[in-house]
């Protein structure tokens, strides 16, 4: 009988949470019990999965001794309290929030690009942001062929990546908008729709914002590269759950359009979606809910040698979030790493 797991979500409720109860049933993850963890105020609240019916509970009567597996997704202040209690009482944590992510002894992780630091866990494995989830998928490939030396990234971000609240703001600012009414803006410090903004989190004195520096030091940790040089610009635009990004790539030597392809055709959880005669390219539309990252309108940086650029777009819920957790899990799962506890 293969193994089966005691299994744990901080944060079901949310839209991280509810694709990660998707994500568990449709990849057939092995799931001995089901634990749903949110806030006290959705404490009650029943939540399916497979067909039956869960109640969320409160995370102050859980006790994590009985849990294998915790797929943590409430947010930082949150991990930061319950993911070293989780893990001291001998369950894994996969965190997808930012506590833990540049903790030397926490691996940070993306499959596709670094699988084997899944052995260095001491309990909490950390699941990078989703725009630098979905860069790196795209990068690595092309920098395992021929190394880069500088990257410049815009991205083009969804209401989702700041909650399912986010989400639905940005829907009823379209209605109000086009009612001519005043748009209510509480999840955002501005309106969304109909609108863009640079990424809302906080600025730092060189005028980056938090999103940005996550981009750079994250991609630095997961790719191994201490110096990689890296400017990220980080935007909001009103879509409701696909991020996109525009990159530009400095390689150390020239690297031609057509091996770029060849690459990224054979690179696992990417699409190339490109017609060129079509301007069909990727978009978060189509984005939404695909697994892979879709990459394409891949060209020569004409103001550069060795520069290429490309285009991506991929579903910030799943593989920016949701789908990297559970894919973590499934690595563990794989490695023999993830133990199935025995319940007196
Ligand atoms: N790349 C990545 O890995 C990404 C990571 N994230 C991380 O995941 C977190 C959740 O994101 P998202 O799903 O979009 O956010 P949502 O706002 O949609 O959901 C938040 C979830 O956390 C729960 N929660 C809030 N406060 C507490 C508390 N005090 N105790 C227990 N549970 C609590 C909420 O419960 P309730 O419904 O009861 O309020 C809800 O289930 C983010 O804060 C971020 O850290 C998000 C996107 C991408
Ligand atoms: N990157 C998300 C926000 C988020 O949840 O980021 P992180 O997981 O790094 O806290 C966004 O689009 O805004």
């Amino acid at each position: 009988m293969p193994e089966t797991y005691r299994v744990a979500i901080m944060g079901a409720t949310g839209a991280v949470g509810t694709e990660l109860l998707d994500l568990l049933a449709e990849r057939n993850f092995p799931v001995e019990e089901l634990v749903l963890l949110a806030s006290p105020r959705s404490v009650g609240r029943e939540l399916t999965f497979k067909g039956q019916s869960i109640k969320v509970q409160d995370i102050n009567q859980i006790d994590f001794s009985d849990i294998d597996l915790v797929l943590a997704s409430a947010g930082g202040s949150v991990s930061k309290e319950w993911a070293p209690k989780a893990a001291a009482a001998g369950a894994i944590v996969v965190d997808n929030s930012s506590a833990f992510r540049m903790d030397p002894t926490v691996p940070l992780i993306v499959p596709e690009v670094n699988p084997e630091a899944v052995l260095e866990h001491k309990g909490i494995i950390a699941n990078p942001n989703c725009t630098t989830i979905l860069m790196g998928v795209a990068l690595w490939p092309l920098h395992q062929y021929q190394p880069i030396e500088r990257v410049v990234v815009s991205t083009y971000q969804s209401a989702s990546g700041a909650g399912a609240r986010a989400m639905e703001e940005v829907k009823q600012q379209a209605q109000a908008i086009l009612r001519d009414e005043k748009p209510v803006t509480e999840a955002f410090p501005y309106p969304l729709a109909f609108n863009l903004f640079p990424h809302n989190s906080p600025l730092d004195d060189r005028g980056y914002c938090q999103e940005e520096m996550k981009m750079v030091n994250e991609t630095r940790k997961i790719f191994g590269v201490s110096d990689l040089r890296l400017s990220a610009t980080c935007v909001r635009v009103p879509v409701l759950r696909a991020h996109s990004e525009a990159i530009n790539i400095e390689f150390q030597q020239p690297l031609a359009v057509a091996k770029a392809l060849e690459l990224l055709h054979a690179a696992p959880g990417i699409k190339v979606v490109e017609d060129w005669d079509a301007n069909y390219f990727p978009m978060p539309m189509e984005a939404s809910g695909q697994d892979d990252v879709l990459v394409g309108r891949v060209r020569t940086d004409l103001s550069h040698k060795c520069g290429l650029e490309l285009w991506l777009s991929g579903d910030q819920i799943r593989k920016g979030a949701a789908l990297n957790a559970v894919q973590i899990a499934e690595l563990l799962v794989k490695k023999q790493l993830l133990k199935s506890k025995t319940v007196a």
